[in-house]
């Protein structure tokens, strides 16, 4: 039975001071929620809150009864309302306790999430409820005549009470959990031994894993850190199979992102300073000066404005409608609908958004047009070490990152901030037509529904990278099927490659499903929490209108306009996670763009003057990593027009004094003089021009050969590249071609054999007519009149030219001016090739064991295919048998003719080290 003076309570309406409290309590909790919330996310306290807390389980449950005690309060104001037949009066109340269930049950959310929460967004909340709450019961029984109270009002005040203990308790055990978690950390240091525990870090209880708290939440120590066999196979098994699965190279990319980006984020602090990072790329999106773009720009954002508008005339223009029809207002419908057409024109894809979209492609793509090109024209700049530790394909995949930078402005500028300005709006709109009320509730709904879903998404996070894997399984089985076929069908396997792709294709579609309905489920589940706010707005809005406060039409109007405000929430929630991905790819670009070049001009650096070519190293040393020491004092002078050949075992340093005076390394110790100049001193550019380098693996662009001798130099005229290539003994080779000069090379020059490569880029050095040339001579096994050919090319390109040779051939090292024997990157020799061999030296030891080598078979290298870009055998015995003759001639012979073992055995270890021969170097026997 519902006693009479609670009906009387029911239906009187609460006083202005008490509606506002009711209005004014959820809104505290909740706007002290998200800012203490966001702050706790940006200055990255969720991530470095480590310790979990003791109480947390029990708090958890005592928030849940208190989630309890508001429902409890509304379920039995609404069957008082309906069973006395006065729908209740008290809105403020029942939407008051709607609200804090929202408000609460989001922060129960949040706590149960997160295992090891920052706490005072939480503590904070109960803190405000228990100022509120002793406020608002007193507020609501001060009115209230004398007498016993009556079964709803002693309902209402259990509640109360009983919430209010919830939350006492709450805060109660946070702070006795606090002071339990110290008071234990102290002891255990107190009872902590002096002596560390067998490098277990001092861990006081030996390693053993401890239950810490009353959630169960294990944290291991010590020896118990190594993981349980049990405890993994009972674990998650998409988990573990996405741990077993190897890393694919879009998920190492990914991995090495995150980790970069964690990592600056940790440096910078919080999220403000490392966003702040990003304005690098500011000159490249704001086109800075450009008037034109600027206006345009200004433009689309009037646009976006103006569509706001539209976005609240359109559903505000169809309750003008039905009213006019029911006759709520003396419009003309016919007017009426024809503004709603033109509304929905002007909000269609013809209308602003045609507009809007037509003035931002120059912005858009001057962006697209910046991005790229000062990406590549700074990885152009970047010097040998970046170039060197980054596989080309993470470069090319960072600049084209430029894009994601584009897209993350697209979507926070176009849907982000319209979508904001739109709740703001309507949070406004509905305050004024129904009260504050139906405002709260569209925002509420809002933050809710994007609260559950980034959650969900989160949750779908592992399976996501599951199929992701399988995926890239199933596209690697069948690339590696498709072009294996050979080897497949040799072996006679396709069935058994059929087996392994239909299995790799049933795990990516069993994945996908997984994936799929998950999506279902979350999608789902969102749209209950849209009906539930939907059903609490249109519960409010009936009882407008059946109040007369409102009109059926403004009841229509608020429908369409909360379907139209939901319709792109689904974009906000995924908001979040596009934003991180995008952000991922710009921070592998912000790398890349924050990497300055180490090799660079000094300010104002004159050009090289070049008198005749003279080089000088004094005291050289150098290291690729600052630690070892791969050159070490190399001091030496080549005079103008001086051969020097470099010899020693491979590993030795000799490439890496070329790559030093042609500047792709600074020298860490010592200078480099060119004609008197030090070559940090002059200009890079003046540097390289007076410079040709010919590598041992000269790469090729996929151009015709015209072009890529041209190349050296670009406004060539055609005669001249003929002029190249004839020096080069290539001419005749390029006329016999199917396409002549215009053949293209293929990639790398694939197309080419090794000798034409070779000539090639010699014939571009020559192009080139550089003062000083490079040469990381090659020994690919080519017939003896291709070989010869390349030498005579190699003679007229170094032709009067200081030039300094990686030698691997016997007949170039003879015949150098100079030969440098480098040994652990020390120079240990230097001379002439006879006063070297008189020096009986490390050169005399090398020259020996190569000149008793046999000499290259000649004969049958010309059917050998030649492998380019293969690091060449050591040292090459090329000598003709007349000159071979006439050095084994200098050997004096031993008793017991060892020299013609030594020459008949050692055929296939030319280049070894460790090959272990009797020889005779000039005036002793020496094992080598
Ligand atoms: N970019 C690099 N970064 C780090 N170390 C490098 C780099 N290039 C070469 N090295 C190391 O420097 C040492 C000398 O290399 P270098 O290429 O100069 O030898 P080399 O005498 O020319 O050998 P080879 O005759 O086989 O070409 C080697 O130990 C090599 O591993």
């Amino acid at each position: 039975m519902i006693n009479p003076h609670d009906a009387d309570m029911a239906s009187q309406p609460s006083g202005p001071a008490l509606a506002s409290l009711h209005y004014a309590y959820p809104t505290a909790i909740f706007a002290y929620y998200i800012t203490s919330s966001t702050i706790a996310v940006c200055t990255l306290q969720t991530r470095s809150s480590e310790q979990s807390h003791g109480r947390r389980r029990v708090i958890i449950w005592l928030l849940l009864f208190s989630i309890l005690t508001y429902l409890a309060q509304l379920l039995a104001l609404l069957v008082q309302a309906v069973v006395q037949h006065t729908f209740p009066s008290e809105q403020d109340t029942i939407i008051g306790l709607l609200s804090c269930i929202l408000v609460f049950g989001v922060e129960f959310a949040g706590l149960s999430d997160s295992p090891k929460p920052v706490w005072y967004p939480f503590t904070g909340s109960f803190g405000i409820a228990l100022v509120f709450e002793p406020a608002i019961q007193a507020l609501s029984l001060t009115p209230r005549p004398p007498g016993p109270l009556g079964a709803a009002e002693f309902f209402d005040l259990s509640a109360v009470a009983a919430r209010y203990l919830a939350f006492v308790m709450a805060l109660l055990f946070y702070f006795e959990g606090n002071w339990t978690a110290k008071r234990e950390k102290g002891s255990d240091s107190e009872r902590q031994s002096l002596l560390k525990s067998n490098g277990q870090n001092g861990a006081p209880n030996g390693g053993k894993v401890t239950d810490d708290s009353a959630d169960g939440e294990q944290e291991q120590n010590g020896y118990g850190s190594t993981s349980d066999d049990s405890t993994e196979e009972s674990a998650d098994a998409t988990k573990s199979s996405a741990a077993d699965t190897p890393e694919s190279p879009w998920e190492r990319r990914e991995r090495e992102g995150r980790e970069q980006m964690e990592k600056r984020l940790k440096e910078k602090g919080n999220w403000f300073t490392y966003a702040k990072s990003f304005l690098v790329f500011f000159p490249y999106i704001w086109p800075v000066n450009n008037r034109a773009l600027q206006t345009r720009i200004a433009l689309v954002g009037i646009c976006l404005l103006a569509m706001n508008i539209v976005n609240v005339m359109i559903p505000r223009q169809l309750g003008i409608v039905l009213d006019s029809l029911g006759g709520s207002n003396d419009k003309n419908p016919w007017v009426g609908v024809l503004v709603f057409g033109g509304l929905k024109l002007v909000a269609s894809e013809a209308g602003l958004s045609l507009l809007r979209q037509y003035l931002w492609i120059p912005v858009e793509f001057y962006s697209y047009d910046a991005i790229s090109t000062a990406a590549y024209s700074h990885v152009l700049n970047l010097s040998s070490d970046f170039h060197d530790s980054k596989s080309s394909s993470d470069i090319m995949m960072a600049i084209t990152a430029g894009q994601s930078i584009s897209s993350m402005l697209d979507s926070i500028c176009f849907r982000a901030i319209p979508m904001l300005i739109d709740f703001v709006v309507a949070f406004i709109y509905l305050s004024v037509m129904f009260g504050p009320y139906e405002g709260f509730i569209t925002i509420a709904t809002a933050v809710i529904f994007m609260y559950i879903a980034t959650a969900m998404l989160a949750r779908l996070k592992m399976i996501r990278k599951g199929e992701v894997s399988a995926w890239f399984e199933e596209h690697y089985v069948r690339q590696a099927g498709i072009q294996g076929w050979t080897t497949v069908t040799c072996f006679n396997q396709i069935g058994h490659e059929e087996r392994r792709y239909s299995t790799a294709v049933r795990n990516r579609v069993a994945k996908s499903q997984q994936v799929q309905l998950g999506y279902i489920l979350s999608y789902a589940f969102q749209f209950l929490v849209l009906l539930c706010g939907l059903l609490a707005g249109a519960f409010l809005a009936v009882f407008q209108v059946t109040h007369g406060k409102a009109t059926p039409g403004d009841f229509i109007m608020l429908l369409t306009y909360w379907a139209q405000l939901v319709a792109p929430l689904g974009f906000f929630a995924s908001l979040g996670k596009g934003i991180s991905r995008n952000l991922i790819s710009a921070e592998q670009l912000l790398e890349i763009m924050q990497t300055k070049p180490s090799i660079i001009d000094k300010e104002g650096a004159p050009p090289l003057e070049f008198s005749g070519g003279k080089v000088e190293f004094d005291n050289v040393s150098f290291s690729y990593d600052g630690k070892k020491e791969i050159l070490k004092d190399i001091s030496f002078t080549a005079t103008p027009g001086m051969t020097v050949a470099f010899v020693g075992a491979t590993g030795a340093g000799k490439s890496t004094i070329l790559k030093i005076l042609d500047r792709f390394y600074d020298a860490t110790k010592g200078t480099i003089l060119i004609d008197g100049q030090d070559i940090k001193e002059v200009s890079l550019c003046s540097l390289r021009t007076q410079i040709g380098v010919v590598p041992q693996a000269p790469v090729l662009f996929d151009d015709t050969v015209m072009n890529n001798v041209r190349y050296a130099k670009l406004d060539a005229t055609d005669e001249e590249v003929y002029e190249a290539c004839k020096a080069a003994s290539i001419h005749e080779q390029i006329m016999g071609f199917t396409d002549g000069y215009q053949t293209r090379v293929g990639e790398r020059g694939i197309k080419l054999s090794g000798g034409e490569l070779q000539r090639v880029a010699i014939a571009r050095a020559i192009l080139k007519r550089p003062a000083i040339v490079l040469l990381d001579e090659a020994t690919s096994a080519v017939d003896t009149e291709t070989e010869q050919k390349i030498q005579e090319a190699l003679r007229k390109l170094c032709e009067g030219r200081t030039t300094f040779i990686v030698a691997h051939r016997l007949s170039t090292i003879m015949n150098a001016d100079r030969i440098m024997v480098i040994t652990g990157g020390e120079l240990v020799e230097q001379g002439g090739h006879d006063e070297l061999i008189r020096a009986k030296g490390k050169y005399a030891e090398l020259w020996s064991r190569q000149i008793f080598a046999k000499p290259q078979d000649k004969e049958s290298a010309t059917d050998k295919p030649v492998v380019k870009g293969r690091k060449s055998p050591h040292i090459v015995n090329d000598l003709p048998n007349e000159v071979a003759n006439l050095e084994l001639a200098k050997v004096k012979p031993v008793p017991g003719g060892q020299v013609g073992t030594a020459s008949g055995e050692s055929s296939g270890s030319e280049d070894s080290e460790d090959s272990t021969q009797t020889l005779v170097t000039p005036g002793h026997k020496k094992e080598v």
